[in-house]
């Protein structure tokens, strides 16, 4: 990418590419494996944040008070006659509690990706032996009622009080929905801001409701990543009185 200073800016294929090129480095990549991470990025990327969005405006429609707080909260910081930029996100905390708590409930990658030990050893008293395929079910201990309260409960303030102790960076074992250690999730600022940024948008510029005589079906799929088995089927109506300001979004 060149800006217009002259100055060369390199983003992620430009950097990649240059791995290409420099083939006496111990680095560099051949155009296989350069498709081959780009390909991975957009999977793991794609259904992982469309997943995420479909399970937070499911809860969302399923708890009518929930929906009320973040509209008020949507109205407190962006106002009604504005539409959302990136700079408001970091104010939408209770926003962000939601996603924090659809994560938990929801995780889109419940069983993580799979590991394989490198030595045998003990876990528990569980011996796991040198080449074991290992899943760690992550979703498992989102639910467990030893480290949370009322563990089934949708209940975003949880996040709220303590926000420091339950960061999802993998270093607190008992919330781990972008995993942890070297294969954590390579993605996690920019899922956690698209999705902030996405939420926030579709629930600032409309009301939502379901069509008559339907309810909110919260059935996952089975499958590496677990998104919704029937995706909500919602109508948006206008919720900014400036209708001007829909043009500006597209
Ligand atoms: C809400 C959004 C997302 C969620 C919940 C999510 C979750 C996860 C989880 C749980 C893993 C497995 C980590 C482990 O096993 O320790 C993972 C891996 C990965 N994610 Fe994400 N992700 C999201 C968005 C993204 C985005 C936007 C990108 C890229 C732009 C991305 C790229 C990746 C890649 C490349 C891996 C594989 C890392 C590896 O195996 O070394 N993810 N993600």
């Amino acid at each position: 990418m060149k800006k217009e200073t002259g100055e060369q800016k390199s983003d992620v294929l430009q950097m990649l590419l240059d791995l290409h090129k420099n083939q006496d480095s111990p680095s560099s990549l051949t155009m296989n494996q350069i498709k081959g991470i780009l390909v991975n990025i957009v999977v793991a990327g794609t259904d992982t944040t469309s997943g995420s969005t479909e399970w937070a405006m499911s809860k969302l429609m399923q708890h009518s008070e929930i929906m009320e707080k973040v509209k008020k909260e949507l109205n407190d910081v962006i106002g009604v006659n504005n539409t959302v930029e990136e700079f408001h996100l970091p104010n939408l905390r209770y926003l962000n509690a939601v996603i924090k708590e659809t994560f938990r409930l929801h995780p889109v990658l419940p069983l993580l990706v799979p590991r394989c030990s490198a030595r045998s050893l003990t876990v528990g008293g569980c011996t796991i032996p040198k080449g074991s395929r290992v899943f760690l079910n992550m979703w498992s201990i989102h639910l467990d009622p030893n480290i949370w309260d009322n563990p089934m409960k949708f209940q975003p303030e949880r996040f709220l009080n303590e926000p420091e102790k339950l960061d999802f960076r993998g270093n607190d074992f008992q919330y781990v929905p972008f995993g942890s250690g070297r294969r954590k999730c390579l993605g996690i600022n920019l899922g956690e801001k698209m999705l902030s940024f996405i939420l926030a948008s579709l629930l600032h510029s409309f009301e939502w409701k379901l069509p008559q005589g339907e309810k909110v079906d919260l059935s996952g799929n089975f499958g590496i990543i677990m998104g919704k088995k029937n995706p909500p089927h919602l109508i948006p109506t206008p919720r900014l009185t400036n209708l001007e300001l829909y043009k500006r979004q597209l």
